[in-house]
């Protein structure tokens, strides 16, 4: 399904093509994220200042958010080199450890999905962020030993979608953690236009805007949407991106005015129809909508928070009063729910 995959934040193997044309290289073309960006900014400059690597930084946040994006700003503000790996790409704690040998002085170190290392790449990973050092075995039998071996020191940048799935010792040998947020409508505005111009699209400010302020808040979602704009723009109008250019093209993409796909409205349409407005459990839901419970969860349910159509409670979800004024369902009168809302 074609809405299934454009509204989705999850990158595919076309964005990162484009991705990598697009992706902010620096402090000063990274767009939004102020809280972020400002204590970064104050970070790298006494890093460098001291002449040491920047001290290790988490990056955690719903997918599509510049997280990979901040970790290659960090490498080229600092004057370093980068390493990109993931938690599911370390199998065995050799691994690490060959990848640890390697660096050089204040390289960057990127561990993406950084919650998906397993529990003895863990261990080794722990006393190289804090000692910057490698604890070897050598030897078998009773004349085994451990050596310690030291290493540069480096910047490890960890990222994840799932900050809960992080263990506590891994979470505290981060000296900086940093939540990403969505973006705001303005903060869009100026990443499509900035984007339309790396890839040469003629746009206005307010077809830009109208693309923008229908992403979901999430940047890798409003390039994806501005590529199938700037078809429709060559097809039906003169090339241009303009406001009855991209409204058109998003009606016919099925991204309504806050940005929801077909997928959202079928969600929030299961509770309210098929849950009485809940509360529903996470893998009742997601069973009744024959999604992953990770989908329903990273993927759909964040933004619908943020809009303040969903409410995790501990029974489970429900759909509030503004999800069903989005959908044009009457709002149940409250003494027919059994339940008591928290609208
Ligand atoms: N602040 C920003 N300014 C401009 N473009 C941005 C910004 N943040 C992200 N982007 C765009 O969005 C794309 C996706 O960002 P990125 O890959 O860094 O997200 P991510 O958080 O690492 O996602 P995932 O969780 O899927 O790995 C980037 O290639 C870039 O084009
Ligand atoms: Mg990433």
């Amino acid at each position: 399904m074609a809405e299934e995959r454009l509204l989705n934040p999850s990158a595919d193997s076309d964005d990162q093509q484009v991705e990598k044309s697009l992706r902010p290289r620096n402090l000063a073309e990274f767009i939004g994220q102020e809280k972020t960006v400002d204590q970064l900014k104050i970070a790298i400059t006494a890093a460098k200042a001291r002449a040491e690597p920047l001290d290790h930084t988490l990056f955690y946040g719903p997918p599509g958010l510049g997280k990979t994006s901040l970790a290659g700003v960090i490498a080229q503000e600092m004057g370093v080199k980068i390493k990109i790996t993931s938690g599911p790409a370390i199998e065995r704690a050799g691994d690490l450890a060959a990848v640890l040998t390697n660096l050089q002085k204040d390289d960057v170190l990127f561990i993406d999905e950084v919650h998906r290392l397993n529990r003895a790449v863990e261990e080794v990973l722990y006393p190289a962020m804090e000692d910057f050092a490698l604890d070897l075995m050598v030897g078998k039998g009773p004349s085994a030993r451990s050596l310690r071996l030291n290493l540069p020191r480096f910047t490890v940048v960890g990222a994840t979608t799932r900050l809960a799935l992080l263990t506590s010792p891994l979470r505290d040998r981060f000296v900086s953690v940093h939540r990403l947020i969505f973006y705001s409508d303005e903060a869009m505005c100026e990443i499509v236009t900035r984007s339309a111009r790396i890839l040469g699209m003629p746009i206005s400010n307010e077809g830009a805007l109208e693309i923008g302020r229908r992403a979901r808040g999430t940047p890798r979602i409003a390039n994806r949407l501005l590529r199938r704009v700037r078809d429709y723009a060559q097809v039906i109008g003169d090339g241009v991106i303009d406001v009855p250019v991209a409204r058109a093209a998003l009606a016919q993409l099925e991204v309504d005015d806050l940005g929801l796909d077909e997928n959202d409205r079928r969600l929030l349409h299961a509770i309210i129809e098929l849950f009485n407005g809940g509360p529903v459990g996470l893998s009742t839901l997601a069973a009744a909508l024959a999604e992953e419970v990770d989908a329903v969860e990273d993927v759909y349910e964040p933004f619908l928070l943020q809009l303040g159509f969903l409410q995790r409670t501990p029974r489970g979800r429900i759909a509030t009063r503004r999800a069903y004024e989005h959908l044009g369902i009457p709002v149940p009168n409250s003494d027919e729910t059994q339940q008591t809302r928290l609208w």
